[in-house]
């Protein structure tokens, strides 16, 4: 049985059919990247996940379980979990605090059995060894507004981290980084490698394939290809459809 199990998957804005009939299959401990031109539909399928996004119809099933219908909080405690943007990164908190505070947020009250100094305590572990696992537990009491920009990002994969999934979305998580830090980011996802199921939209090609264990290709809606990237690579439909490529000549899909 694989982890995550998406059949037939559908939702429109209008009459533009975003995720038209997607089938996808994540298998536990993998890094799977999603990749496709702009306006694929990445971002969409991402949300209709997590539960951010109301699907139209479809399945998708996680660790055996049927999870649409299902609001957001209740996907986190099945173990879905997606990274936060930037954005929803609050400042003058510490960093600690931002990973606590999330966490808080999104279990709900799964910590009401204990008392409020444990549930403090509790908290404060959980996202101190989220942070740990990124690589910022030395900035656990930092504003979080000090943080360089791919500390933030690695704060908002803490974040994401933090409520313990089995399966974690990530919407980009190198955009906005320099060389430096993307490298880092990389590096930390790497390490999750087997710890956690990764399902990653991103840009950065060169990233993807050094990354990624399987691909899936998507474009206007529909998954056109998924393997390991040497055949995603080599795929002339993949190249035709990312290119705009009438035949497949030499060269790759992007290095
Ligand atoms: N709330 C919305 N209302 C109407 N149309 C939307 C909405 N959200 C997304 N779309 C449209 O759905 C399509 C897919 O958008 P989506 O952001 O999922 O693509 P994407 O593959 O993530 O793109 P990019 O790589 O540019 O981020 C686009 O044509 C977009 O304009």
């Amino acid at each position: 049985m694989s982890l995550l199990e998406v059949r037939n998957l559908r939702k429109a804005y209008g009459a533009l059919k975003v995720t038209d009939d997607l089938d996808l299959t994540v298998e536990e401990g993998e890094i799977h990247a999603i990749i496709g031109p702009n306006g694929a539909g990445k971002s969409t399928l991402i949300a209709q996940l997590s539960g951010e996004s109301l699907s139209d119809g479809g399945s998708v099933r996680f660790a055996d379980a049927e999870m649409m219908g299902m609001a957001m909080h209740r996907r986190v405690r099945a173990g879905i979990s997606r990274s936060f943007q930037i954005t929803s990164i609050l400042p003058g908190f510490t960093a600690l605090e931002n990973v606590a505070t999330a966490v808080q947020a999104r279990t709900g009250s799964s910590f009401r059995f204990f008392s409020p100094v444990d549930q403090e305590n509790r908290l404060n572990d959980q996202a101190l060894e989220a942070l740990d696992r990124v690589g910022i537990a030395d900035r656990a009491f930092f504003r979080a507004g000090s943080l360089s920009h791919g500390e933030k990002r690695q704060l908002e994969l803490a974040i994401a981290l933090a409520t313990r999934p089995r399966l974690l979305l990530l919407d980009e998580p190198l955009a906005g980084t320099s060389g430096q830090e993307a490298e880092r980011l990389v590096e930390v996802m790497h390490s999750l490698r087997g710890q956690v199921t990764l399902v990653l939209i991103e840009h950065d090609m060169a990233a993807v394939f050094s990354l990624a264990d399987r691909v899936s290709v998507l474009v206007y809606g529909q998954i056109i290809a998924t393997g390991p990237p040497d055949i995603i690579r080599a795929d002339p439909k993949v190249r035709q459809a990312y290119l705009g490529e009438e035949s497949a000549g030499a060269g790759d899909v992007a290095d």
